[in-house]
């Protein structure tokens, strides 16, 4: 029986580092990693390519766009794509590329790890089995992130840790499936997204290249002052504003806002409460934007999802109504449909 065909995208991360004096830093090579877990090996064929090696704080919109191309260079070559990045940007990247490479009937996982791959207890041999694992199976398909056992979906991932080997949740929506040892256990049996599981891999995805970088995440405190709106215009198309609980704005911002929003720019509006999302109607401090056909909705959606996707998004349309239809289109579970 031929083994199932699996691209290693190697980017680096705290699985690639080593000490060298400095600080940990991205050293190994995705040959080297994918050496230290031969039992991988045995489960598919893996081919290796490796855009950059870099802490993910360092990465940036250009680069979720090189790993997306990289793996679309080879789409049909594989059957599945591991990802290995490093934690802390992981769950942006993620979102990207459920936005560049939509309803992929092959799955897009991505990893990394706590501890690096040469470290005694380390948590890299395991996630980067895994992914392979999850990748392999006939059943998976989207953008995942794989890592302590769990399954999250492109858009619902979030580091929630900095430390712990547990250290992605799914916000605002169940894990898509658990993987203890070799073994997967899907919650969402009946598949998730457009593409039912199982679903057939010759199907194509929807593929995009362009993203508007130009977004920016203000979170609001009790003292926020109106002219931030003003010193954002000169570098920002839009601004994803996390509110206050349900979605609470002070009146001091009124004004500054729909400034903002009236000289055609775009504002998503969000809630910095980790968990259950926006809505804007229920309290008088959030209802004056609720209407506002310019002012988008985040929802239940994660900020690092609304970031991803308002770069898409812009990236496609400057018009607003088409920038709101792409806006409020579901993608890969990134937001419940509107009711
Ligand atoms: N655990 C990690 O991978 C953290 C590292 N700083 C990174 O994001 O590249």
């Amino acid at each position: 029986m031929t083994k199932p065909r699996i691209l290693l995208v190697a980017t680096g991360g705290t699985i690639a580092s080593a000490e060298d004096g400095n600080g940990l830093t991205p050293q190994l090579t995705g040959e080297q990693l994918a050496g230290y877990v031969p039992q991988a090996a045995e489960l598919a064929d893996i081919d290796i390519v490796q855009p950059m090696n870099i802490d993910s704080t360092n990465m940036r919109p250009a680069d979720w766009q090189a790993i997306g191309d990289a793996i679309l260079a080879r789409y049909e070559d594989y059957d599945g794509f591991v990802v290995l990045h490093g934690t802390d940007t992981m769950a942006y990247t993620a979102a990207a590329l459920s936005y560049l490479i939509q309803d992929s009937p092959r799955p897009i996982v991505l990893t990394g790890s706590q501890q690096p791959m040469g470290s005694p207890f380390t948590d890299a041999r395991i996630n980067l089995y895994q992914s392979v694992l999850y990748a392999a199976d006939p059943a998976s398909h989207d953008v995942a992130v794989v890592f302590g056992g769990k399954v999250v979906a492109g858009t619902r991932a979030r580091k929630q840790r900095t430390m712990s080997f547990n250290a992605f949740t799914s916000v605002n929506y169940p894990e898509l499936a658990l993987i203890r040892n070799d073994r997967i256990i899907r919650t969402a049996p009946a598949g998730t997204g457009a593409i039912p599981n199982g679903a057939r891999k010759d199907l194509e995805p929807r593929v995009y290249h362009d993203l508007d970088e130009r977004v920016f995440v203000l979170k609001l405190t009790p003292e926020v002052n109106p002219s931030v709106f003003e010193l954002l215009r000169r570098d920002y198309e839009a601004i994803i504003l996390e509110t206050f609980g349900i979605g609470g704005i002070p009146d001091t911002l009124h004004d500054a806002i729909f400034g903002w929003v009236d000289s055609g720019r775009t504002l998503v509006v969000t809630t910095q409460v980790p968990e259950e999302g926006l809505d804007l109607g229920v309290y008088e401090v959030g209802r004056a934007y609720a209407e506002h056909p310019g002012i988008l909705k985040g929802a239940d959606m994660t900020c690092e999802a609304l970031v991803a996707k308002t770069m898409w998004a812009l990236g496609q349309t400057r018009d607003p109504k088409r920038l709101r239809e792409l806006f409020y289109e579901p993608i890969n579970c990134d937001r419940l449909p509107e009711a």
